[in-house]
């Protein structure tokens, strides 16, 4: 086309306008993302209304939770048979240990319920292989511990039992499996890790076919160079899984395209269905996301997923939690909150006391979480705003109230107030006081609050748009 240009230029066929600025050419891909854009069905719609998620993360690196004959492991407890100072043989006889007699999946789901979590991810199989369900394509499973039941079906059950959704984690890296690579280098690497994939897509369509109340899956272990190559493999059991399980939901950690790119393709759009990379961190502003769904999965102590015994370092609290709720549904995406049951199936007290904190905040305040998502309102410091989906109704979800007591709003403009009010008391209204065209001051009855409140904004149509009282500053 330049070359043309050029040529018509030079036999000033017609004058050659400016290079407009050409828009980057999209390369062509056979394995890249198969849709642009948020997908528009029913269980999506559901899924990016959900808000708040429960992240479960158990297997047998729960029973020595972090700590090997006394010594303190500090990584992550559900990486510790990676830890050099444990013979794999040793930690998969862990098997034999594995007997959690205070397993309740009921229980479980109830405290989810209780907490207002809408979904689940529950580890399938984590990196060292061990199974939660009785794969028949594996013996390093649940049948062979003393427990001998499938967990993944107990779980599968409870939370659907509750009207919770279910999403089945995956690692595809398995360190147990004597197929697995992180890089194909020789014959012998290929010949095993064609193995391995056939194996890994057997099991696949295993939990699909054994577990079809299942919503989605979260994948993980898919960074190694020798899955990151199989662009084509990849593609084409996603496409069977989807094919399966209509409605399937497959999140961006999956798989690559044909130059390995992850997350999102060689063109920048992203594979899969929403963005899987917000994992201990929550983008900023909404440009960040870009226009993608996404959740956020996060563990309460710095980075511990598995049951680690040693519950410190930085601890999140309740309130913390929430913030991370708020701040994540504020930007169109949902927050996850991750659980490590101990060994013999408990959950511990400390993350059943955050759950009961946080669900009594959610039963009273649950109207500006669920269904809802980015309201284009101008971040401001009280805190963050939502809206609920397909109506103008907007929520102040307050984190932060200055000395004075009073809130300072500012909405877009020729966007006017009509009502203000207190969520979990609708009685306690609020008498916005314009302060400046499209400002102002909300005065709240009380000034001490101990923890975040919400403000119920009645926009659009029904408010009146009278002009502003000021006059517009002469510049
Ligand atoms: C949810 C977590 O997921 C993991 N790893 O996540 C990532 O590798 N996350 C990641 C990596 C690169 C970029 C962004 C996120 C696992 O190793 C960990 O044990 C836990 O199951």
């Amino acid at each position: 086309i330049i070359a043309g240009l050029a040529l018509a230029s030079m036999l000033s066929l017609e004058p050659v306008r400016a290079q407009q600025s050409m828009p980057k050419e999209k390369i062509l891909l056979a394995h890249g993302a198969h849709r642009e854009g948020k997908r528009t069905d029913a269980v999506m719609e559901k899924w990016r209304g959900y808000g708040l998620g429960q992240f479960i993360h158990w297997g047998l690196y729960a029973i020595p939770g972090g700590e090997w004959n006394g010594k303190q492991y500090n990584g992550a407890a559900e990486w510790i048979r990676s830890w050099n100072g444990i013979p794999n043989a040793t930690y998969d006889s862990l098997i034999y240990k594995f007997n959690p007699t205070a397993f309740d999946a009921t229980a479980w789901a109830k405290s989810a319920k209780q907490m207002g979590a809408r979904y689940v991810t529950f580890t399938t199989k984590h990196h060292d292989g061990f199974c939660m369900w009785p794969s028949k394509y594996s013996k390093y499973t649940v049948a062979a511990s003393p427990y001998k039941k499938d967990i993944v079906k107990a779980v599968v059950d409870a939370y659907d039992k509750e009207g919770i959704d279910v999403i089945l984690y995956f690692s595809v890296m398995d360190w147990s499996h004597p197929d697995w690579r992180y890089e194909i280098k020789t014959k012998e690497d290929s010949v095993a890790f064609e193995r391995f994939k056939k194996f890994t897509r057997n099991q696949l369509i295993e939990l699909l076919t054994n577990y079809p109340k299942a919503k989605g899956l979260w994948f993980d272990g898919t960074w190694d160079k020798s899955w990151v190559k199989q662009a084509a493999f990849a593609d084409d059991l996603e496409t069977e899984m989807r094919k399966l399980r209509p409605g399937l939901i497959i999140g961006s950690r999956f798989r690559a395209d044909e130059n390995g790119k992850r997350h999102f393709d060689s063109n920048g759009v992203l594979m899969g269905d929403y963005e899987q990379g917000w994992e201990r961190k929550i983008p900023n502003k909404i440009e960040e996301v870009h226009g993608n769904d996404w959740d956020c999965v996060m563990t309460v102590p710095e980075n511990q997923w598995g049951y680690n015994k040693a519950w410190n370092g930085h601890i999140k609290s309740a309130n913390e939690l929430l913030e991370m709720t708020a701040k994540c549904v504020s930007l169109g995406g949902n927050f996850v909150l991750n659980f490590g049951p101990q060994g013999d199936g408990a959950i511990r007290q400390e993350e059943l006391n955050l759950a009961t904190k946080i669900g009594d905040w959610m039963k009273l305040n649950q109207e500006a979480i669920y269904n809802c998502g980015y309201a284009g309102y101008e971040k401001q410091d009280w805190g963050y705003f939502t809206k609920k989906t397909g109506s103008d109704q907007v929520y102040m979800v307050v984190f932060n109230v200055p000395v004075s007591g009073a809130l300072r709003l500012k909405m877009p403009a020729k966007t006017k107030i009509s009502k203000a009010y207190m969520l979990a008391d609708r009685e306690e209204k609020i008498l916005p006081e314009e302060i400046n065209s499209n400002e102002y001051f909300l005065k709240l009855k009380k000034k001490d609050h101990q923890e975040p409140f919400v403000i119920v904004l009645e926009t659009g149509k029904n408010a009146e748009n009278k002009e502003s009282i000021y006059e517009k500053a002469k510049t």
